[in-house]
């Protein structure tokens, strides 16, 4: 019996994919999808010293860079709060950024993740 390819990626890798894929819907606009572009966000790499984005998330998961669920909450954390940095209060980036830091960090909650048993001790 021949292990599907998924099937032999390591436990975290299989929980922190699933977890950044209900991120994801949390993000219709696809705002957090990819890195944020200068010519898009003036000044943005001189504001923000530490990017992060869905996309750069996914890579890390597969560069198995991620030791912990913790790194990879702080990560997306980060995006967040980059958002919520750069952008104005009020703007809808900054409120798609609360909302989805709040969405996120319900899904993160010990209570949510126990089921998930002793992969993450
Ligand atoms: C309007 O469509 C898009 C498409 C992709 C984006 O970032 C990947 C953004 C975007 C995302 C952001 C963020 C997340 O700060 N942003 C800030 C200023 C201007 N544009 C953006 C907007």
């Amino acid at each position: 019996c021949v292990l599907k390819a998924s099937q032999k990626r390591r436990p975290l890798s299989r929980l922190l994919e699933q977890l950044l894929r209900n991120l994801e819907k949390r993000d219709p606009n696809q705002f957090f999808a990819w890195p944020v572009n200068d010519n898009f966000a003036p000044g943005y790499s001189t504001i923000i010293k530490r990017p992060m984005d869905f996309s750069t998330m996914k890579q890390k998961i597969d560069d198995n860079e991620y030791k912990s669920l913790n790194c990879f909450i702080s990560d997306f954390k980060l995006m967040c709060n980059n958002a919520m940095k750069y952008n104005k209060a009020g703007t809808v980036y900054h409120k798609a950024a609360r909302r989805l830091l709040h969405a996120g960090l319900k899904q993160l909650t010990p209570q949510k993740l126990r089921p998930l048993g002793n992969i993450l001790t």
